[in-house]
Parts: C-alpha cells; sequence; structure tokens
C-alpha cells in the first residue's frame, strides 16, 4: 500500500510537542507534508530559535513515527525558526552585525574536515555549479582528500554533473553515506527528492536542509569540503556561513554589469558575515569559435577581473565559453576529468591551486598585518 499524507499525519498527530500533551499537528507547528512516489516523506517543524535544543527530541520522535509506517522510504525532516527581528529579506541587519539564529549550530566544526568552502554566485545561470565540480576535480588532481555538497537545494545539479545514479546508503543514527564520483565524495539533495520535489524546499526550510546535509553525513576525513551555494545572497548562504566555519568563499560571475553587480552583493555579504573571499571567477569570458578559432566577448571581456581588483580580492581566472565544457558537463564527465591535460582542466587546476594555496598558508584573504617599523 502506498503511503499518503494522510497516513503521515495521523502518525505526527501521536507525537506530543509540549508537557500538556499538545500534538505535532494540533500544535500548528507542523509545515506541509511532502510525500513522493518513491515513498520518502518531508516535513519541517517550526520553532522559536531558544527552543533549538528541546524540540530536537520532537523532531526525532517524529521522524521514528513515520518511520515506523509500512512503505516510507525515508524521512527528512527539519528544524525550522523564523528569520531573527531585524534581518532583512537579503539578510542584512541594520548596522551590518552578524545575524544569528539560535536554531543553526553556530560554527561548529564539522569532524574530519579542515577546510569548508563556498561556491557562490550573485544570481543564478553563471555556472556556478560547473566552476564548483571542476574546482572539487581541480583540488582532487593536487591529491587532496575532496567533498562536493550540493546545496544548491532549488535546482542540485551535481547528480548529473557528476553522472552519478542511486540513492545514498542510511548508516546508523542517520548519517548518510555521501556517493563517490571521480574520487571525490558527493552528496546532494537531489540524491534524496525528486527534482520537482527539491522546488519545495523553501525559505526557512532551506536553512534547516543545509545544515543536516553538512551535519548528517559521513564525510570522513577531508582535506577541502566545496560547497555549491545556491545561487543570490538571501538566507540559505547566511545559514551557512553562520552554521560552519567556512575558510572562505570562491564568487562566481560572468563578465555583464548585471551579473557583476549581484557578485559584487555576493562579496559584500560574505565580508559582512567575515568570510574570507577567496577569489572571483570570470565565467564564460571569451567565445573561441570552433570553426573559425576567432575569439569573440559576448558579454564583455574582463570585468571581473577589474572588479575583483576594485574589491581587493583576488581574481582566480576566467573559464571561456566553451561547448565542450557544456556537452561535457551534461553527460556527467567533467571537464577536468575527460580532459585532465586540455586547456580548459588546466584553468580550473590553476584556479584549485590558488585556492589551496590560500587555505593550506590559513591567510585565506584576510591580508597580512602591516608591519610599523619605528
Ligand atoms: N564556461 C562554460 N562554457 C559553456 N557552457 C557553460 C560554461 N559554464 C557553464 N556552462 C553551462 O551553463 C549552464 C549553467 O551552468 P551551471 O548550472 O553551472 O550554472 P549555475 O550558476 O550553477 O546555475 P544555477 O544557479 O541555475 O544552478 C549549464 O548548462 C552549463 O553546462
Amino acid at each position: 500500500m502506498a503511503i499518503t499524507r494522510e497516513h503521515v499525519l495521523q502518525a505526527l498527530s501521536t507525537v506530543p510537542v509540549d508537557a500538556n500533551g499538545t500534538d505535532l499537528v494540533a500544535s500548528g507547528r507542523l509545515s506541509d507534508v511532502v510525500v513522493d512516489d518513491a515513498g520518502r516523506v518531508m516535513f519541517s517543524i517550526t520553532i522559536e530559535p531558544s527552543e533549538a535544543a528541546s524540540m530536537e527530541r520532537v523532531r526525532q520522535a517524529a521522524v521514528t513515527a513515520v518511520q515506523g509506517l509500512p512503505a516510507v522510504k525515508g524521512v527528512f525532516a527539519s528544524l525550522t525558526a523564523d528569520r531573527p527581528a531585524g534581518v532583512g529579506p537579503s539578510g542584512s541587519s541594520p548596522g551590518g552585525a552578524r545575524p544569528r539564529s539560535a536554531a543553526q549550530p553556530k560554527n561548529q566544526r564539522i569532524p574530519g574536515v579542515q577546510h569548508v568552502i563556498a561556491v557562490a554566485s550573485g544570481k543564478g545561470g553563471v555556472g556556478k555549479s560547473t566552476t564548483a565540480c571542476n574546482l572539487a576535480l581541480g583540488l582532487k588532481a593536487l591529491g587532496l582528500k575532496v567533498g562536493l555538497l550540493d546545496a544548491d537545494i532549488y535546482g542540485p545539479s551535481m547528480p548529473k554533473l557528476l553522472g552519478i545514479h542511486g540513492k545514498p546508503r542510511l548508516l546508523e543514527n542517520r548519517i548518510l553515506e555521501p556517493m563517490e564520483a571521480y574520487g571525490i565524495k558527493v552528496m546532494s539533495i537531489g540524491f534524496l527528492v525528486e527534482e520537482e520535489a527539491a522546488m519545495i524546499w523553501r525559505g526557512p526550510m532551506v536553512m534547516s536542509a543545509i545544515t543536516q546535509m553538512l551535519r548528517e553525513v559521513a564525510w570522513g576525513d577531508l582535506d577541502v569540503l566545496v560547497v555549491d551555494m545556491p545561487p543570490g545572497t538571501g538566507d540559505a548562504q547566511l545559514t551557512m556561513a553562520q552554521a560552519t566555519p567556512l575558510a572562505g568563499a570562491v564568487i562566481v560571475s560572468t563578465p555583464q554589469d548585471l551579473a557583476l553587480i549581484d557578485a559584487r552583493r555576493g562579496v559584500s555579504m560574505f565580508k559582512r558575515v567575515e568570510i574570507p573571499i577567496l577569489g572571483i571567477v570570470e565565467n564564460m569570458a571569451t567565445f573561441v569559435c570552433p570553426h573559425c578559432g576567432q575569439s569573440s566577448h559576448i558579454f564583455g571581456h574582463g570585468g571581473a577581473r577589474d572588479e575583483a581588483s576594485r574589491l581587493g580580492v583576488p581574481f582566480l581566472g576566467e573559464v571561456p565559453l566553451n561547448m565542450t565544457i557544456r556537452e561535457l558537463s551534461d553527460s556527467g564527465r567533467p571537464v577536468v576529468v575527460a580532459e585532465p591535460e586540455g586547456p580548459h582542466a588546466r584553468i580550473y587546476k590553476d584556479m584549485a591551486q590558488q585556492v589551496w594555496t590560500a587555505l593550506a598558508g590559513g591567510a585565506a584573504a584576510r591580508p597580512a598585518p602591516r608591519i610599523v617599523i619605528e
């Protein structure tokens, strides 16, 4: 018998949330309950930030209750807290103070993971996921142990980019085993929910889903965990910044003015939460005609380099607009592994080297202190 929403609600109505015995469904804290065709169940529980610890027990009880239903193949439940007062829609808070929600784990390290870096963009479609994936493989090519977390909940692309099929295994204590491709460990919401269901992950649910994917996955020992962020500069990015000690962020932009304005916003958002900018990448910089070999600058050229220098952050390189990059990505064989000695792989490997040098030096983008001899 297929599992339905009603079955799930019935199970959740047996879970008490307070000493008076109010049940989860009656408490009004339950989000919409989503059940997909494969029998996986998703929901979130709304809490006050101060209730994070006590309500975690309720979340676990809710998971247990739903898991006990026949035909349930998986449960993804999260606690969500409203934005703290004073934090605007783009995540800004008056006076530039670092906004925090007590519902999120605060900057705890992920055991075994040396450095977590974010790959971000101010807007969608600029090639952030392509860059994150090839940068991760470039780091791997340096001999490092690398993980890749696809936190782009709105449009997870790593399963396709890396040609990964199947579902991650559930280990003990609700911990997921990451998938593997080309020698890197990979986790994506795309492994857990169908594409259409991913679109349901909105607003506060996104925050909690990201922290779960960071912490409830057996990453093991990693030198670098690369996180492909959702595009934009909103809550999900701020959650990320707050949930884990990010060693730095790489910002991807195309050379267009509008993309650059968004990239600038991305840089300032990370700076506001004191996360070093590892550098800016210009993607789709030049178009080399496959027929005549002539280069043209469809979106303009050099804008990101200029912007990086204006903002005082490193410029990590420019990736041309190239059909091979696109075709290989579409077929699940990223260019760094498909053509490891080719010119495009070289660009990503150089990028990886610069990022690793900054990380290993511990300096990231922090300016060295100025020594004044008097
Ligand atoms: N340098 C490039 N040359 C050619 N095609 C590219 C390049 N970079 C990315 N693409 C293609 O552009 C499309 C968007 O890229 P990608 O998914 O990496 O962008 P994104 O910024 O992560 O998008 P979203 O925010 O929508 O997830 C993909 O089809 C990808 O193959």
